[in-house]
């Protein structure tokens, strides 16, 4: 028997993790493809896997576990009529975790094929098939296989007869490719959509199926990428990020806008650094903005080192709501950004540095299209011709881009993605300075990308549902009290 991890290991390209399959499945379904007719796919792939094993009429031995990775199971006993297909479940029937699943296994059922439910480790009872399909955990498990998987992985492992494994052998982590000691030893995998990590390192083949993923559950961002954020029960003060706003000067409204809205898209924690002469003015604004001044009336290279170091408290910064342009000013963001390591958005007149700076800090640029063009990108009408021109753009700067528009366009030089929530009345001033700081909230615990494109979908969303509710005339502190819904309500609109 093979041993995953032993011998060549062959390159299957991009990989994708059980998270952001996750994220893509429910992207499918707000476009429109729902699970169960991406499960059924996947049933019909793995069958189309088992004739390029075994012959008809061989015997199957499907063993299923109770999550959808057991459901694609179910599907695929429906497409082999023609092989002698039992199927074992692992578990109670009425414990199946998924709806789509327990419906597959109740087709299987009144069906009259041939299932049985094994409720423990010891009604585990096997006589050797041709085949068995290992459809016991999928992506959504770690650790050691516990009981009564551990058994059943175990008779798998020591028999003859070859396994195929759905998606993954039961036993590898979805998100790092680790295999737990105890794993499926597979013959055969037939993974969905794109491989999973830890996939390559196995000696069995694997077979890449195509369930039918619209190809814009990755390109737009919808409501499926807020699986991203999740905000356990045992979390603590920090875990969610502290974020500070460099802003104020000539403008007021704007960094206590930004701080606002990265305190409703959930940090813990936000300061303004801002100048002395309108810290209490901005203070004023809300009594949950705390306020960090430094000396004068706007960010000047006499204060770069203060700012430096409160930014060094911080898992991100936010630059550039209010500052100004004036000279010394952008004189003042220069330093700052040649010296900060960080993370940062950057915004509004601090934009205009970032073409040739030299920094160390990784930045999401969120400019709209005509602070685009004055940085030295080039823009389009077409949303398809403007993404490839940010991308090259983005490849450019080696940095992540976020351009406003009717469609968001995001890039990080190699991935680009396209936000379609948002509406016409937030051309309306400060709009920008909640997306900012909603953006800066998420990078303190998001990779780029994914603050990007978390932070485009939940402001224009949080727009959307301002007009619904009242209709056009909405001003930029509308949005913040609407933007906690749009991430931790789950619904539509
Ligand atoms: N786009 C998608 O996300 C699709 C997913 N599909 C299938 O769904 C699978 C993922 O399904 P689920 O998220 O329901 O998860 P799984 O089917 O992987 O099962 C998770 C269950 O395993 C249990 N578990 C976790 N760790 C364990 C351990 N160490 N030992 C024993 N049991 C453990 C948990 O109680 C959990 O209920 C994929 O691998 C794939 O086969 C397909 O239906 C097609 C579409
Ligand atoms: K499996």
């Amino acid at each position: 028997m093979r041993r995953p991890g032993e011998g060549e290991s062959m390159s299957l390209g991009e990989t994708i993790t059980g998270s952001q399959m996750a994220v893509i499945d429910a992207n499918s379904a707000a476009l429109g493809v729902p699970p169960k007719q991406l499960m059924e796919s996947a049933g019909n792939a793995v069958a189309r896997t088992v004739r390029s094993i075994v012959e008809p009429g061989s015997s199957v031995t499907v063993v299923a576990g109770r999550g959808n990775n057991g459901g694609d199971a179910f599907a695929a006993a429906r497409f082999l009529d023609d092989y002698d297909v039992r199927v074992r479940l692992l578990g109670h029937a009425e414990t199946i975790g998924t709806d789509i699943a327990r419906e597959n296994w109740a087709a299987l059922e009144r069906a009259a094929l041939d299932v049985a439910a094994w409720r423990d480790s010891s009604a585990i009872a096997f006589d050797d098939p041709d085949l068995f399909v290992d459809a016991m955990l999928g992506t959504g498990i770690s650790g050691r296989l516990r009981e009564p998987v551990a058994t059943a992985a175990k008779r798998l492992n020591d028999s003859e007869t070859p396994v195929l494994s759905v998606d993954v052998p039961s036993g590898l982590d979805g998100e790092t490719g680790a295999l737990a000691d105890n794993a499926v030893e597979p013959d055969h995998v037939v993974t969905f959509h794109k491989p999973k990590p830890g996939l390559d390192a196995l000696e069995a083949p694997v077979t890449v199926a195509d369930i039918g993923v619209p190809q814009a559950a990755e390109r737009f961002v919808e409501r499926g990428d807020l699986l991203r954020l999740s905000r356990p029960a045992d979390s603590h003060k920090g875990d969610f990020g502290e974020v500070l706003v460099i802003g104020g000067g000539p403008y007021t409204g704007a960094p206590a806008l930004a701080a606002q809205a990265a305190l409703r898209a959930g940090a813990d924690l936000v300061r303004v650094a801002c100048p002395r002469s309108v810290a209490d003015e901005i203070q004023s604004y809300s009594e949950n903005l705390i306020v960090r001044p430094f000396d004068g009336d706007r960010f000047t290279p006499d204060s770069v080192e203060r700012v430096l170091s409160l930014a060094g408290e911080h898992d991100s910064v936010v630059l550039g709501p209010g500052l100004g342009a004036a000279e010394n000013t952008l004189v003042a963001v220069r330093e700052f950004l040649e010296r900060y390591d960080g993370f940062a958005v950057v915004d509004a007149d601090a934009l205009g540095v970032v073409p040739g700076v030299e920094t160390d800090a990784t930045l999401v640029c969120t400019p709209h299209q005509g602070e685009l063009e004055a940085m030295g990108g080039e823009t389009a009408d077409d949303w398809r011709e403007r993404a490839e021109l940010v991308e090259s753009f983005a490849a450019e700067l080696g940095q992540t881009l976020l351009v406003k528009g009717p469609y968001d366009v995001l890039s990080d030089g190699e991935r680009t993605r396209v936000n379609r929530t948002g509406n016409p009345g937030m051309t309306v001033g400060g709009t920008g300075d909640v997306l900012a700081g909603t953006v800066g909230a998420l990078t303190a615990t998001q990779e780029p990308m994914a603050a990007a494109a978390i932070g485009a979908y939940v402001t224009g969303a949080a727009g959307d549902r301002v007009v619904e509710r009242q209709g056009y005339g909405l001003v930029a502190t509308d949005l913040l009290g609407s933007i906690p819904s749009v991430i931790w309500r789950d619904e539509d609109g």
